[in-house]
């Protein structure tokens, strides 16, 4: 039944309490007298106890430990619930969701890579549905929709602060929030009303001006933006976008721009609120809420003040950012489309890509797809059908529904798309590829992510990262050299097309439809203790979570906790080295529940060790002998042997996925270390939360790497955690690192 969404949605739990978040932010500024920005209002409103924290003073910003107080908790698949039943609570003390969505394997289609996903996931997806029930939690089901689109439709509202436990969260900033990704630790901080503790980010200014025209796309601003601040650019700050440029966006543009903030290693990113943001919340059935952002609006809380003072100012005229392509292996290497063909050709790679994807929670919009049909239509009146496979991916079932109504998915159809299930699907690897495997390629994607083997589990697949309309116009001529913007496509009658710059609707005229009944949410309103969660004793999918062993406290042999055990460097990695890189997802990520088994995936590994350059290599001095890095630390675990890695920049770059930073927990004795020059923000707090890391200061970066042998097999002694580590070299050298 097509009921039109514009029905107003129950907005009790989810219009954020603007009166005592305008009252305490009175409070802080009883304290802070200076302007504040949009971020640190939302952000400080939400502390627990404002006087406590900042009766101080002081510069706060990159330097305090806040004590939060989250709103909201949204889990994609099996991520905080084994934590949160350990935690041994009847319920959840926020409002929380869980969203099956990262486990639906793409093949052939739809219904039937739906229904076959359903099959093959039953028991995660029963235990889901048991633990929403038992902790009055919203359950979505398989085929809703991805969990980042379904939080900015049903959830998301302006001032709110909520955590995911996802690294794309951030999505929501689209509605003039902050929502910030973490892992399951966290979550449960939240869940549990545990103050969650956050470094107060730094803010950087974004100040848009200009207009973007053509086939320039809020997508392209990220990518270009990815390009300037780099994979790391953005740790441990805030993305704090306005100017006049900020008003012309749809709510689901702001929502790409700030989705892909989480890949310059940004906290989140966020918007002031704007009529676009009202229009969406009243499309999508929540007009109490926008009637109550518009009094706090009023009040000044949803923009910043005059004045501010961002800690770092990033001028962008939109006139003049072009549609840009990003890739491969790395979200960050930015080329202009106008410029891609040189770039291709100055690579020597072949000018020709193997598929064109849209979708994932960056871009399946209704909007994202209203204009890729606009395109489509353009080349079906040409007589043209895609030449390479084109696979589309919409973003929840009320997006699938409304554009199967508004002939949207037809018009993708007829030039020879596939249309998946309301999934991650390809964008996280759950892809059955035959064809390509083993062979060089290039994809085109209107994904985030880019990184190795991580859509189809071949390293030599190149994903380049475009906006949805260039990804669809370049699949009509299978060449990456092509530039929709300036050529044009033989036909066979001899006249050549050329393509229009594509126009998308953000809102359906008809408004949205909120698609089929079976997808609609399990509310669970209140939780249901009797309700008994089934985890068969020997499951392969899912495992309590146990206490992992310590060298700390008491029974460690180490009353004091002080001394710490000396250590072997399992290796010392080279380079990049994200979440996929350390914990593969694809085919693995259906042990997500099951630390056992996924650690086996460190099978998988693609860490590079930086003596010798190979993939996968691990030491050990002791029987002079190498094997593959889990296999090695198997061996010293078996030996009682604490070890250590030395590891780069940005350690854990990439996604909330905290098997990433459990799994060498669970393959360490009692402790070990990661001595990393920087890490990723949340895989850092994931670490924290599982096994002890360190790592030396920039000052000492040069002894750590390069001129000494730090790797494999080097003895670490910590003299203490407060003081320097002391490392010594196989030759008999030593030299320290401070902590
Ligand atoms: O793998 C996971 O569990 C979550 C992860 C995933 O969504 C991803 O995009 O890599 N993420 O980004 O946090
Ligand atoms: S980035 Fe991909 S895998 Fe991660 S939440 Fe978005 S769609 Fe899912």
């Amino acid at each position: 039944t097509q009921i039109p969404i514009s029905i107003e949605k129950d907005c009790s739990t989810i219009t954020p309490p603007y009166d005592s978040l305008i009252e305490k932010l009175g409070r802080v500024r009883n304290h802070l007298k200076r302007p504040l920005s949009l971020a640190e209002k939302i952000l400080y409103s939400h502390v627990v106890d404002p006087d406590q924290a900042f009766s101080s003073g002081g510069k706060i910003r990159g330097e305090s430990y806040l004590q939060l107080r989250p709103e909201r908790v949204a889990m994609q698949d099996a991520s905080a619930h084994l934590q949160f039943m350990s935690a041994g609570l009847a319920q959840s003390a926020v409002p929380a969701s869980i969203h099956c969505d990262h486990l639906i394997q793409a093949v052939e289609g739809a219904e039937s890579d739906l229904k076959r996903s359903i099959v093959t996931n039953q028991e995660v997806f029963d235990f889901l549905q048991s633990a929403a029930a038992k902790y009055g939690l919203e359950f979505w089901r398989p085929g809703s929709g991805i969990i980042h689109q379904i939080v900015l439709e049903n959830y998301a509202a302006p001032g709110m602060l909520m955590l995911g436990t996802d690294s794309h969260t951030p999505n929501a900033g689209g509605l003039g929030m902050l929502a910030i990704g973490v892992g399951g630790a966290d979550a449960v901080d939240a869940m549990t009303a545990t103050p969650w503790e956050l470094k107060a980010p730094k803010v950087i200014g974004v100040h848009l001006t200009g207009k973007m025209g053509g086939w320039t796309t809020p997508k392209d601003l990220i990518l270009h933006l990815a390009g300037k601040l780099t994979v790391r650019g953005g740790t441990g700050s805030i993305l704090e976008y306005f100017g006049p440029g900020v008003a012309s966006q749809s709510c689901t543009g702001l929502a790409t721009i700030a989705n892909m903030g989480a890949e310059v290693g940004a906290t989140t990113s966020t918007f002031p609120y704007s009529a676009r943001m009202r229009d969406y919340l009243i499309a999508t059935g929540r007009a109490p809420v926008a009637k109550a952002a518009d009094r706090a609006a009023a009040q000044g809380f949803l923009s910043p003040d005059e004045g501010i003072e961002y800690d770092q100012l990033i001028e962008i005229d939109l006139s003049k950012v072009e549609p840009t392509i990003n890739g491969p292996f790395t979200p960050d290497l930015s080329t202009p489309v106008s410029k891609f063909g040189e770039f291709i050709k100055s690579q020597g790679w072949k000018d020709e890509f193997s598929a064109g994807l849209i979708g994932s929670c960056t871009n399946s919009s209704y909007e994202d797809m209203t204009a890729v049909a606009d395109l489509a239509k353009q080349a079906k009146a040409a007589g043209l059908t895609t030449k390479v496979p084109f696979l589309c991916t919409p973003g929840s079932e009320q997006v699938r529904a409304t554009i199967e109504r508004d002939n949207v998915t037809s018009a993708l159809e007829d030039v020879g798309a596939v249309v998946l299930a309301n999934a991650c699907g390809p964008c996280i690897g759950q892809w059955k590829r035959d064809d390509k495997q083993g062979e060089e390629n290039a994809i085109l994607t209107s994904f985030n992510r880019n990184f190795k083997s991580r859509n189809d589990g071949n390293k030599l697949t190149m994903n380049f990262l475009a906006s949805p309309t260039i990804v669809t116009a370049m699949a009509f001529s299978g060449k990456l050299s092509f530039n929709p913007m300036t050529d044009s496509i033989s036909l066979p009658s001899g006249e050549s097309f050329k393509f229009q710059p594509p126009h998308g609707r953000d809102l359906p005229t008809d408004g949205f439809t909120p698609g089929n009944g079976e997808f609609y949410p399990i509310r669970n309103p209140a939780p249901q203790p009797e309700v008994n969660i089934v985890i068969k004793p020997d499951s392969q999918r899912l495992e309590i979570l146990e206490p992992f062993g310590s060298h700390f406290g008491p029974g460690s042999g180490n009353p004091r906790g002080l001394e710490l055990p000396s250590m072997k460097v399992l290796l010392r990695v080279r380079g990049k080295c994200t979440t996929d890189h350390i914990s593969a997802a694809g085919p693995w990520l259906k042990y997500k529940g099951h630390l056992t088994n996924i650690s086996e995936n460190l099978r998988d590994t693609q860490a590079i060790n930086d003596e010798g350059g190979e993939m996968n290599v691990a030491f050990d001095k002791d029987t002079n002998s190498q094997g593959t890095i889990p296999e090695i630390a198997k061996r010293f675990k078996a030996r009682n042997q604490p070890w250590a890695i030395i590891v780069d920049d940005n350690y854990g770059e990439g996604s909330a996925r905290e098997h990433a930073a459990l799994q060498p927990s669970f393959s360490i004795v009692r402790c070990g270390m990661i001595i990393a020059r920087s890490f990723a923000r949340i895989h850092e707090t994931n670490l924290k939360n599982s096994v002890l890391r360190l790592f030396a200061d920039k000052a000492d970066t040069p002894h750590a790497w390069g001129d000494v042998e730090t790797g494999n097999g080097a003895e670490i002694k910590l003299q203490s955690l407060s003081q320097r580590i002391n490392v010594n070299k196989s030759d008999g050298d030593s030299f320290q690192l401070s902590i």
